[in-house]
């Protein structure tokens, strides 16, 4: 199989193998995980409570430097990151938020460019506190994509805002990964959420891949009988009915 310069494969974005993680000396987060994550695939993460998806990401974003030596991940170069809370620099304008770190005479422009893309047209100089919480989710997504990564991980990025936000911010989120295509490893609580925006959904239980599931619909619509059934098969391997009782 081909390799570029990094050890990946060409079909692979991230590889991940027997990945332990622990804390405690009772036991551990991560019990030997693979995970392998093709080039421009969108991957929703699930799982109960302290399973370890938070760890997982954090290991592949090099922000867990304790995990080295507890296994191998082979990530891309350009990785970026969203949170459920933007991290935006509150002195900091919109604009110099999405471009800060950014090198190149262009960098304006290609920020103007990403808020634009992300409906944030016209709000460069506002500051981060004068944007709500979905305009400062677009914001964290703008910042994001304007360095172009290979690999987009995002850890509930919608978990704080409302209802009809979040169907707007999946309808956001899908179009720029068609843009852009990214891998993408999405961490959320919602079933509905990783059906609806993943091309494959991976549960994990007792820190390794529980179940790992395409996500083949031409509908994605919730009321779509395909979608009915993949989210009973998670709920149930979740250990949840559909009325949310274990
Ligand atoms: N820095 C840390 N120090 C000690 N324990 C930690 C640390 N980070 C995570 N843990 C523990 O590891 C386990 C997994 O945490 P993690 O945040 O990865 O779970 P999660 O699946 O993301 O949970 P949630 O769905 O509730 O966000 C938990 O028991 C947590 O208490």
């Amino acid at each position: 199989m081909a390799t570029d310069t990094r050890g990946l494969s060409t079909e692979q974005a991230v590889r991940v193998r027997n990945l332990h993680r622990s804390f405690t000396k009772d036991g551990g987060v991560l019990n030997g995980l693979d995970l392998d994550i093709a080039p421009g695939e969108f991957v929703a993460l699930i799982g109960r409570s302290g399973t370890g998806k938070s760890t997982l990401l954090r290991a592949l974003a090099g922000l867990d430097r304790d995990v080295d030596g507890y296994g191998q991940i082979t990530v891309p170069g350009a990785v970026s990151v969203v949170f459920q809370d933007s991290r935006l620099l509150p002195w900091k304008r919109v604009l110099d938020n999405v471009i800060f770190g950014l090198r190149g005479a262009d960098a304006r422009e290609r920020g103007a460019q990403a808020l634009a893309e992300v409906g944030l047209a016209g709000r460069e100089r506002a500051w981060p506190h004068q944007l709500s919480g979905g305009e400062q989710q677009r914001a964290a997504l703008a910042r994001s994509l304007v360095r172009e990564p290979q690999l987009l991980l995002a850890d509930e990025p919608f978990g704080a805002l409302d209802a009809l936000t979040r169907i707007r911010m999946h309808a956001l989120l899908r179009k720029l990964c068609e843009t852009h295509r990214p891998a993408v490893l999405l961490v959320t609580h919602d079933v509905d959420e990783a059906i609806v925006l993943a091309d494959r959904v991976i549960l994990l239980d007792a820190g390794v891949v529980d179940t790992d599931v395409r996500v083949d619909l031409a509908n994605r619509s919730r009321s779509d009988a395909g979608f009915a059934a993949l989210r009973t098969l998670l709920l149930d391997r979740l250990g949840v009915d559909e009325e949310g009782r274990r």
